[in-house]
């Protein structure tokens, strides 16, 4: 796509984005709940939209080359993504569900569940590669000075003689083989000389055998034909895929053409840096002295001013409160005055106001706990105050008024704007000069004091205190590793094996179908249960795009820990690798297993715990991940476990973690199969946000047979009922699913292919070899899905609701 491609895709986009601002607002007003509906479509609608959005920024900022275009791009990136973020958070409130059944909405807007995927921002890894690859190499300079990795790579040692006995046997079974087709193609040969002698040569005149083979040939023939022309028909209707040669080759265009704007990009980049130093440079020498005379004069005048009309020199503002700037707010002296004065004061009524509000608050706060109940019933739905819109505002306007409709005539190489380069600078340099210039005039008010008020100048008092209380409540977290360097903390943590090497995985190989009949289940009031795709987007929201980028993490509503609920076999662990993947994070494990026998004691666990949050917070982003983390919480613990101990970590885990805050870009992820031994309360309380994972609907495993097979490198063919393989499947997790297809393919079978097709009927004997997910186990998860907080608060909504609805039935019989 050529760059003026590119600005035409920004122009629309932000046609898009004013009709979704406009429609912010109204959001904000509450609804009553019997609004519900209503309320969650156009919430709906706004999150799809904005994921569009998201997508086509990406594009841009990935794409564009202008590179004050892609400073403006990259805030709307962030911007809208973090406005996902928050819609997602205002969906599950509303829906009181982590996952939502979007396919009506989809409809009514005419999209596809393709664009309900979470588009993950390229810049993610593109930006960090160096820092990626340095810390690639210093893991494995660590690992390869440990030593060879012991169980994992080895191989089950084997007597000498049982070797060779071992190469005989199959040497033999292979000349055996060889003999026996030779034997056959002989005995063949045989039969063949003995039927000719005995029955003679049949002879055909010339022209009859012409025929006879005519006809082979053009039967031959023409089924080839027939067979080619049925496949075309049925690519070119959408029944067969189409044949890939073709999409490789435009595949391979379209990402060389993707790099050179990439390699474009950098050369722009480093362009404007160095005019950005060169502008501020000769700014500062040409017009910096100038500004710094006409600022002290004004600064001057407002002295005289002030002194003419109130008889005192003023206060100069203090620097937190934006020191002269405030005087030049378009304001008179004596409104500066009076301002910061009332500020003075109501800085100390609401010290005052505080104290007997507390006390109220403890009465307000029981009489609130009884009308609770009662308000329920009424509650009112909105979204909350979004920290995202006016960074999108802020955006849209800045496009507006700069680059709306800009096309490539106005810069036809990419190359910076200079008169807005000079602009921005200029702003700059006259905030660095107002700064120095208060310093003089602070000074030079103070000798004003002395001199003609004869008393010493009083400077403000900022309102900070209120801020630094808030924050000092907050216990700072007791560095018990003072003295040591991030380097020996993280080769600790590796030799420990607490700091591990992660698998790349991406987001897109966790396989798995949309639930196309969501809204039917619903209006039929039952519960849906997510699919596999909605588990795909939750871990790209929940996990991905907030660690992706510090600009998101800090603003969007946090989120510290995930829990995967979900039988074995689930891929789990696969999305925990594949958040890794995607936004580089670095992979700690904290599961109990990995603890056992490893930092003994109380202090042990205590430095332990630390220095991985210490770790993990310097090298961000990082995911701290707890397998079976029913273990830290177990309400019993087993006999066989008790040594482990696996409880131990549990104080100083949920201590650490309170700690994190909006922009320590640390995730504590766990997964568990078996949530049902745990406490609850503990459990729930630890981590923010519960994906259930149940096992795989019928569009989810025709999807894993297929893109499964396809990538053991074969090529589905309609000899391959996959179909059915999904129907008899049912009950088996992707996992099983994986495990049959490579017990089937074998390096064998796939050379036998051409020859023989792969049919279902091979899968079958594997899987029926294998543990399927039996329906009990499945309803105690969901049972238990139940019982955490969010899975009441929904049992209870539905129960409200077929409360009310069998009282309106009753009401209509009445009537009648
Ligand atoms: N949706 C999926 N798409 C592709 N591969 C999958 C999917 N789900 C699981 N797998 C594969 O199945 C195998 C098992 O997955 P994984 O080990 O992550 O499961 P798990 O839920 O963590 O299991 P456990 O609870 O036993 O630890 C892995 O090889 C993984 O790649």
């Amino acid at each position: 796509m050529s760059e003026q491609a590119y600005q035409r895709l920004w122009d629309s986009s932000h046609v898009t984005l004013q009709e979704l601002l406009d429609q912010e607002l109204p959001l904000l007003e509450p609804v009553p709940d019997r609004e519900r509906q209503s309320f969650h479509y156009r919430l709906s609608s706004l999150y799809l939209y904005y994921l569009g959005l998201l997508r086509r920024f990406d594009t841009l900022y990935d794409q564009m080359v202008h590179p004050q275009k892609r400073r403006l791009l990259r805030r709307l990136l962030d911007g809208v993504a973090g406005r996902v973020l928050e819609l997602k958070d205002d969906l599950v409130r509303t829906d009181l569900s982590e996952y939502h059944c979007l396919d009506h909405v989809l409809q009514d807007l005419k999209l596809t569940p393709a664009d309900l995927e979470v588009p993950i921002p390229k810049y993610f890894l593109l930006e960090q590669s160096t820092i990626l690859k340095e810390r690639g190499l210093m893991l494995a300079e660590i690992l390869s000075r440990m030593g060879p990795v012991t169980s994992e790579t080895s191989f089950p040692e084997m007597h000498r003689t049982t070797a060779i006995i071992l190469l005989q046997r199959a040497e033999r079974a292979r000349q055996g083989r060889l003999r026996a087709t030779f034997m056959r193609e002989i005995r063949k040969e045989e039969e063949r000389d003995r039927k000719i002698r005995e029955e003679g040569w049949h002879r055909f005149s010339q022209d009859q055998a012409a025929i006879i083979i005519q006809k082979v040939w053009k039967g031959y023939l023409q089924r080839k034909r027939t067979q080619h022309d049925r496949w075309t028909e049925m690519e070119f209707i959408g029944m067969l895929p189409s044949a890939h040669q073709v999409n490789l080759r435009v595949m391979y265009q379209a990402g060389l053409g993707e790099d050179i704007g990439r390699l474009r990009q950098i050369e722009k980049e480093e362009e404007f840096q160095v005019a950005m130093v060169k502008t501020h440079d000769v700014l500062r020498e040409t017009e910096g002295p100038d500004m710094k005379e006409k600022l002290k004069e004004q600064i001057r005048q407002w002295f005289i001013e002030c002194h003419a009309l109130t008889g005192r020199f003023p206060d100069y503002p203090d620097e937190s409160l934006g020191g002269s700037s405030l005087i030049f707010a378009d304001k008179t002296p004596e409104q500066v005055k009076m301002e910061l004065e009332v500020q003075a004061q109501e800085s100390k009524k609401k010290n005052q106001e505080k104290n007997k509000e507390k006390e109220n608050e403890k009465k307000e706060r029981k009489q609130k706990k009884e009308k609770g109940r009662k308000r329920e019933a009424d509650t009112m739905l909105k979204t909350w105050p979004s920290k995202f819109i006016p960074v999108i505002n802020a955006g849209h306007e800045e496009y507006i008024n700069m680059w709306k409709n800009q096309h490539e005539s106005i810069h036809p190489t990419q190359s910076f704007d200079p008169e807005a380069l000079r602009v921005e600078k200029r702003k700059e340099l006259e905030e660095e000069i107002r700064i120095q210039v208060d310093e003089l005039m602070r000074q030079e008010l103070k000798n004003l004091h002395l001199a003609v008020d004869r008393e010493e100048g009083k400077p403000l008092k900022p309102l900070k205190k209120k801020a630094g209380k808030k924050t000092g409540k907050k216990k700072k977290e007791k560095d018990l590793t003072p003295d040591r360097s991030v380097e020996s903390l993280l080769e600790e943590l590796v030799v420990f094996g607490f700091l591990r090497k992660s698998e790349t995985v991406t987001l897109k190989d966790y396989i798995g179908d949309f639930l196309y009949l969501g809204s039917t289940l619903n209006l039929a009031n039952k519960l849906p249960m997510p699919s596999l795709f909605d588990i795909r987007q939750n871990v790209a929201l929940y996990g991905v795009l907030r660690l992706g980028s510090p600009d998101i993490h800090a603003m969007a509503p946090l989120i510290r820990s995930i829990l995967l609920v979900g039988p074995s076999g689930m891929g789990k662990k696969m999305l925990v690798k594949a958040v890794c993947t995607e936004t580089g994070a670095n992979l700690f494990d904290l599961s109990p297993s990995n603890l056992q026998g490893k930092y003994p004691g109380k202090m042990g666990v205590q430095m332990i715990v630390h220095m991985v949050f210490k770790v993990a917070r310097l090298l961000q982003p990082s995911v701290i991940w707890i397998g079976n983390a029913e273990k830290n919480f177990y309400k019993r613990v087993p006999k066989e476990e008790k040594e482990m101990d696996p409880k131990r970590i549990k104080k100083d885990l949920t201590k650490a973690l309170r700690l994190l805050s909006p922009g320590d870009r640390v995730m504590l992820i766990g997964t568990t199969d078996q949530p049902q031994l745990a406490e609850m309360k503990g459990l729930c309380r630890t981590y923010e946000r519960i994906l259930f994972m149940p096992r795989p609907d019928y569009a989810s495993r025709f999807v894993l047979w297929r893109q499964m097979i396809e990538t053991q490198g074969v090529q589905v063919t309609q000899n391959l009922d996959i179909s059915a393989l999904a129907k008899v499947s049912d009950g088996y997790t992707p996992g099983h699913i994986l495990q049959a297809i490579h017990s089937v393919l074998t390096e064998r079978r796939v050379l036998q292919l051409s020859k023989q097709p792969l049919v279902a009927s091979e899968f079958l004997g594997h899987l029926a070899k294998l543990e399927p997910m039996y329906r009990e186990e499945e309803e105690s998860l969901k049972d238990w899905y139940f019982k955490t907080p969010l899975g009441k608060r929904k049992v209870k909504f539905i129960k409200d609701q077929d409360v009310e609805e069998a009282k309106l039935a009753k009401e209509r019989k009445k009537r009648k």
